[in-house]
């Protein structure tokens, strides 16, 4: 397939649901495609492929897998496919090998990961990619593509760069995807969808669409919600971030949000960096939010039984 790209070497950090499907769709455009995975025990398991499967087609497609310090190839394209908690200390471990100029391409959701990641890592230049794909696994290495969305990137640092020539091939590999120069605007909208959806499914362990029980709880938070997006700089016309909310549980009526999946399958959430989050900006901008913090509070405290 001719994409006009030279071959690229694609190192992705965790093999989880994100990592595995962005593994194999770069591997489909004969990309070549390393995994770097956390343990000795993941790589002895590992089978040398990662099945992907969609809607009408399973197909496995061969890369390698190492780990961070089992190779000294330099790094030059890193994508991020851990949860949040984990993101940086997963660079951190592969920080000898990054090159100077290295790009790194952060998929977290939430917020608080990327800051963190900018501040230790300025030379590089970072990207975060929002994504609406949706993924699953249903064994280790076998990735289930349950959602075709459209990720959106854009410089978290070093800004105003034109945007990387990769994308094309991206596109090519089946990331629909949207070059976004106000990527920021674009993750805090995200936070403040998933603050007003995923906690409350938590705790009324509740599919999306059962938020409409609880409009009361879901509005309250809105107008609270648009007070940090607006302190954050996020342009917003008036009624857009209700209408926005609304829309996503409309359109996400049937799926267990990604935070009670986590509490489903006993795994630790990214609470932290959502409504965690949410409330550490309020206390730091002297804004109040009373709503959002209760709800917080409510959340750890569901957690943490
Ligand atoms: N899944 C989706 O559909 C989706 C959609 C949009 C956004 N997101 C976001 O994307 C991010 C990743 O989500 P996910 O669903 O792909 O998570 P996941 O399935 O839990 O995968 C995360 C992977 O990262 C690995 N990992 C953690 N620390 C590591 C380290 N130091 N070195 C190597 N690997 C490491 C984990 O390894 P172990 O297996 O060893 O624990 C795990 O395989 C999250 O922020 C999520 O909110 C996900
Ligand atoms: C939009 C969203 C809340 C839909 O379930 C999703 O981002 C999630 O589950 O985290």
């Amino acid at each position: 397939m001719n994409t006009g790209v030279s071959t690229i070497h694609w190192h992705i950090l965790g093999a989880g649901s994100l990592g595995c499907l962005w593994a194999a769709r770069l591997a489909q455009v004969k990309q070549s495609v390393h995994l770097i995975l956390r343990s000795a025990v993941r790589l002895q398991a590992f089978p040398g492929q990662v099945q992907l499967t969609t809607q009408h087609t399973c197909q496995s497609l061969a890369l390698t897998a190492e780990l961070a310090d089992t190779s000294q190839t330099p790094i030059t394209h890193l994508i991020v496919a851990c949860k949040a908690y984990d993101a940086l200390t997963a660079i951190d471990s592969i920080a000898p090998r990054l090159a100077e100029n290295a790009c790194i391409i952060l998929l977290q959701n939430g917020l608080g990961s990327q800051q963190a990641i900018i501040q230790r890592y300025s030379k590089q230049r970072i990207i975060a990619a929002s994504t609406t794909d949706g993924a699953y696994l249903t064994a280790p290495f076998q990735v289930t593509w349950a959602g075709q969305g459209l990720t959106q990137l854009g410089d978290l640092n070093h800004l105003g760069q034109a945007a990387p020539h990769w994308l094309e091939l991206w596109q090519v590999a089946g990331i629909h995807n949207q070059w976004n120069p106000q990527i920021w605007h674009a993750l805090w909208l995200k936070l403040a969808v998933n603050c007003a959806i995923n906690p409350l499914t938590v705790l009324h362990q509740c599919r999306n669409g059962e938020l409409r029980q609880q409009a009361s709880q879901v509005n309250a938070l809105i107008p609270e919600l648009t007070l940090l997006l607006k302190q954050a700089e996020v342009p917003l016309q008036p009624n857009q971030l209700h209408q926005l909310i609304w829309q996503v549980i409309e359109q996400t009526a049937n799926n267990t949000s990604s935070m009670l999946q986590d509490v489903q399958q006993q795994r630790p959430t990214e609470a932290e960096f959502i409504t965690g989050f949410a409330c550490h900006y309020a206390r730091s901008q002297q804004l109040t939010v009373p709503h959002l913090n209760a709800l917080h509070h409510a959340l750890i405290e569901q957690l943490t039984y």
